[in-house]
């Protein structure tokens, strides 16, 4: 049978979800509130369900956005922002724990605001008589983006008048997806669908762009993606800056979330460098477009490894006469090996979603003093961070930086050390 239980939420669990203990059982309630007081139905199966929000938490706050619950861009925005900064501090602090590190300086913290993420990966799908175009549910179809507070309202502007074009392409028959980053040249879309493009959809596309001050369009199969992607339209030319390098990004590169974000990761890397002479190698592994690369190149010089040739490619064009020296590199097959890394003051890394895997075994025994690591996944970094703490390093700094708001996505920049002498003036 049944029955209704009372329960205080504890917690959040990793994707968001209240965390309740019924009995000595944990259950998960989606978009509950640590502090909420709640009645649940509890099923003889254990399946748990909301019955009603009997108190709520001194954190809950009324979600901004009409679409919350059913798109899945944001799974807590019932919580007030300064307390999902704090369970991202804390996820954050509760990974390094895990690794094995005691006594961790205090976190600084940055928080980005609504309505500035840069870059979205959409998807989008045709239904009688219309395009709907947004991200997905949870586990699900599409939602159609009608409302978003996160990101930029130079962004969200386009999505009305890309239902439209999207509407007349005839390539468009079922589902595709659609990137756009927000370069400094201005919005840059990268289109994929299932079939390759009829020459009427390019020209449709091109008139889009025209009247929409797009500078650049680009086009990938879904289905065949290692073929990479084919420029479609292109009005003007396409740049970003970093500092005093403005290159030419690929379509679909890499960029930070927001440019404040951006600012607040490359500030934490430069704070976190033990002084260094102009001349002197900083490795940079996972490099992208070089976001940290140029920052780090004022005070050292940099060699940046990356993966992705057409980023890699971009830097290196973009950066000529500059201390940087850009390599193309798959750090997975092809890892820097301790020899190689030896030669390094200091390693700068930030890997992609997973990890540095088989890069990090070299990294710990490299012996280099000073490492810098950045990350997007708190249990990536458990994992990586276990072996330097193995190895004999200690966390100099950290922080946290909540750039992607209302999702449990944290982003943190951690700077480990060998250096006695730079632990001992951290101490005091
Ligand atoms: C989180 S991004 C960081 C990029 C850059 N540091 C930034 O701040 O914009 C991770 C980067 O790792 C690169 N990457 C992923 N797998 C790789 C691999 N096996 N070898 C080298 N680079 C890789 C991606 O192409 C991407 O540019």
């Amino acid at each position: 049978m049944p029955s209704c239980q009372e329960a205080t939420v504890l917690g959040y669990g990793t994707d968001g979800d209240g965390l309740v203990s019924l009995g000595d059982k944990p259950a998960f309630i989606p978009f509950a509130v640590p502090g909420d007081r709640l009645e649940l139905l509890v099923g003889d199966d254990r399946h748990v369900e909301l019955r009603a929000l009997l108190a709520p938490s001194p954190d809950r706050v009324e979600s901004p956005c009409a679409l919350f619950g059913a798109c899945g861009g944001c799974a807590m925005q019932s919580s007030a922002r300064p307390a999902l900064l704090d369970w991202k501090r804390g996820r954050v602090v509760s990974a390094l724990e895990k690794a094995g590190f005691a006594a961790l300086p205090s976190a600084d913290t940055f928080q980005v605001a609504p309505e500035t993420r840069r870059r979205i990966d959409l998807a989008f799908r045709r239904l009688p008589g219309r395009i709907e175009l947004g991200l997905h549910r949870r586990h699900g179809d599409v939602v159609d983006m009608t409302e978003c507070h996160v990101i930029e309202p130079a962004l969200f502007g386009l999505l009305a008048p890309l239902r439209e074009v999207l509407a007349t392409l005839g390539v468009v028959t079922g589902t595709g997806d659609l990137q756009i980053n927000l370069y400094d040249s201005g919005p840059d879309l990268l289109l994929s669908t299932d079939a390759a493009l009829a020459p009427t959809d390019r020209v449709k596309l091109a008139a889009f762009g025209r009247s929409h001050a797009i500078p650049r369009m680009s086009w990938r199969s879904k289905r065949r993606p290692l073929d990479g992607w084919e420029v479609i339209a292109q009005q003007q030319p396409v740049f970003h800056v970093f500092g005093d390098v403005r290159l030419t990004p690929p379509p679909g590169g890499f960029l930070q979330a927001t440019r404040q974000s951006e600012k607040a990761i490359a500030d934490a890397v430069l704070g976190a460098l033990p002084s260094l002479n102009r001349r002197d190698p900083v490795f940079e592994l996972y490099a992208g477009l070089g976001t940290l690369t140029v920052p780090i190149s004022t005070k050292a010089r940099v060699l940046a490894f990356e993966g992705h040739h057409d980023a890699i490619a971009a830097l290196r064009s973009g950066a000529k006469g500059q201390r940087i020296e850009a390599i193309h590199r798959d750090l997975t097959r092809q890892p820097l090996i301790a020899k190689e890394l030896e030669k390094a003051r200091v390693i700068v890394l930030d890997p992609p979603h997973g990890g540095a895997m088989t890069q990090m075994p070299h990294i710990a025994r490299s012996g280099v003093e000073d490492i810098i690591y950045v990350s997007c996944n708190p249990q990536a970094l458990q994992k990586d961070a276990s072996l330097l703490r193995q190895a004999g390093y200690e966390i100099l700094s950290l922080t946290v930086v909540d750039q992607f708001l209302w999702s449990t996505e944290v982003e943190s920049v951690v700077a480990f050390t060998r250096s006695r002498k730079r632990l001992s003036r951290r101490q005091t």
